[in-house]
């Protein structure tokens, strides 16, 4: 399998204070890798230099083996404030389009958008504006507009924090079934430890601030994943108590 991303020893400092230090780990081709790490340890901060959004203080970030300098062609970035990152005075297949214009012809773009809107169950909403939308259905569509721009790499900031249980559970749902279908490489950040495994192919557990790698454990779950048998089986289990002691710095009991 092919390295999509690779960090070197990234580091950042705000001023006088270090965001993260010395970060280094691979994402696949095809991989979904979460990140989970306490709260304000600098997850933000290395998404936003993995996304040419920040240009770091320290070591490097390479995305298909070039170093990003300034907002790769091929990266999309799903946030997780939905109510700020559409826009209220497009429609929602406008805002899915929205990314694409200058790109490709028009009924190019329109029709990227209306598969992209039916991939994520929103077909029928086209013609609405997000305010019309539940908070989880906005969602669903800056999920779509991502999915629509077609990245090598999609970035995850979150993506379900602020949104209902349930409808979080559909959202993870949606995300393992697109990642199925399009075998997109997604890097996905979140506090939440069961949400992590649930997710993830792998799982890179984040010290407090400074970031540093504490542990990337493999998630050995089968890919078709449910939200009660996956969560109910033993690896599961086990997985996330594993992380959930790297989180607060307990010792790892040692299985014979
Ligand atoms: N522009 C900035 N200037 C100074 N300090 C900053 C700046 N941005 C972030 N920080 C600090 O750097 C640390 C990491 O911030 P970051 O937002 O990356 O963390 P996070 O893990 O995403 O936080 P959260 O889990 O709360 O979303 C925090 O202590 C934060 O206060």
């Amino acid at each position: 399998m092919s390295t999509m991303l690779e960090l070197a020893r990234l580091s950042h400092v705000y001023g006088d204070h270090a965001a993260i230090a010395e970060l280094s780990f691979t994402v696949d081709t095809g991989e979904l890798a979460c990140i989970v790490g306490p709260s304000g340890c600098g997850k933000s901060t290395l998404l936003r230099a993995i996304a040419g959004l920040l240009a770091p203080t320290g070591g490097s970030v390479l995305l298909h083996g070039s170093p990003v300098r300034g907002v790769p062609d091929d990266l999309a970035v799903v946030f997780q404030d939905y109510s700020r990152s559409l826009f209220p005075w497009l429609t929602v297949q406008s805002n899915v389009e929205f990314p694409l214009r200058g790109r490709m012809r028009r009924k190019v773009r329109q029709d990227r958008a209306r598969f992209a809107l039916a991939q994520v169950g929103l077909a029928g909403a086209a013609h609405k504006h997000p305010q019309q939308l539940s908070g989880g259905m906005q969602q669903r569509v800056a999920l779509a507009r991502a999915l629509a721009y077609q990245p090598s790499l999609l970035l995850l900031d979150e993506p379900f924090a602020s949104v209902d249980a349930q409808t979080r559970f559909e959202l993870e749902d949606l995300l393992l079934r697109v990642h199925a279908e399009q075998g997109t490489t997604m890097l996905l950040v979140t506090h939440d430890i069961d949400e992590s495994v649930y997710l993830g192919d792998r799982v890179l557990v984040l010290s407090g601030s400074p970031a540093r790698v504490l542990a990337d454990l493999p998630v050995d779950l089968p890919r078709t994943r449910d939200q009660i048998t996956t969560r109910g089986c033993e690896t599961f289990v086990e997985l996330r108590s594993e992380v959930a002691r790297l989180l607060r710095g307990l010792p790892i009991p040692v299985t014979t």
